[in-house]
């Protein structure tokens, strides 16, 4: 199979305020792999994505996606990219209904294109639709989470990053959650950057993965061959 790097990063630091929490981190997503970012709590997962969309402070190192450079770019030129970014909270504004959600995140399409983009959701999401007229405050962790990549997908994303999407959920919903990442990488060829804590889980589902410790790469590689380094999933993650 031909190859194509869809995200690289080189060397990236990157933090809060004057604060580095990721440490010249260097890896490379491929166009249509899932790629999993695991290490224990407060190891700066969270924090490199924010750095990839944008959010957090770059202090050095350089972001490539899609053939062109852009570390400094703000977060919607990035989407504008193809890149989405489903945050593990603040996803979703409480106050509305999942429909003005979705007319939210659908702002920038004209109508035409935005009842196009609508439609390919559902057909996706179909639980979405019984939803519409809903307040989002009303919903259940995993249909808010439904809701918020729904909004994510009306952008029509070429990588998604997840940050820690089943927190929260119980055991069946979070499988469930898992099933639709893998679904959507096979059958709509998404390429999925997943930052989660069930490390193995995340390691079964991916292609390849990354270690992140004290926000610096312990590993980067195979994720069945992480999956099966007994010695590093015992010193850092306690497996
Ligand atoms: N907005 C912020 N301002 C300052 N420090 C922050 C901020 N967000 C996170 N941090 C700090 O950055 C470090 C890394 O946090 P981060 O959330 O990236 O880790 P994580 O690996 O995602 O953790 P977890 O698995 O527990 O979610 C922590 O020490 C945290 O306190």
């Amino acid at each position: 199979m031909f190859i194509v790097e869809l995200l690289r990063v080189e060397s990236l630091s990157a933090g809060y305020g004057n604060m580095t929490i990721i440490h010249e981190v260097s890896f490379s997503v491929e166009k249509g792999e899932i790629f999993s970012v695991i290490g224990p709590n407060g190891s700066g997962k969270s924090t490199l994505l924010k750095a990839l969309f944008g959010l957090a402070r770059t202090f050095s190192g350089y972001i490539f996606f899609n053939g062109k450079e852009i570390t400094n770019f703000p977060p919607h030129e990035r989407v504008k990219n193809g890149l989405g970014y489903l945050p593990q909270t603040g996803n979703v504004f409480e106050g509305l209904t999942v429909r003005e959600n979705l007319l939210l995140a659908g702002y920038e399409y004209s109508n035409g294109e935005l009842d196009e983009r609508l439609e390919s959701v559902q057909e996706f999401l179909p639980d979405v639709k019984r939803l519409m007229d809903r307040k989002a405050l009303t919903l259940s962790g995993g249909e808010r989470q439904m809701v918020a990549l729904a909004m994510v997908l009306l952008k029509n994303p070429i990588m998604l990053m997840f940050d820690e999407p089943t927190a929260a959920l119980a055991p069946k919903i979070a499988e469930e959650v898992f099933g639709r990442i893998v679904k959507l990488n096979r059958e709509y060829g998404l390429t999925v950057l997943l930052v989660e804590q069930n490390t193995r889980r995340a390691l079964e589902l991916a292609e390849r993965a990354l270690l992140l410790v004290s926000g610096s790469v312990k590993f980067f590689g195979s994720a069945d061959e992480l999956l099966n380094h007994r010695d590093l999933l015992s010193l850092y993650l306690g497996l």
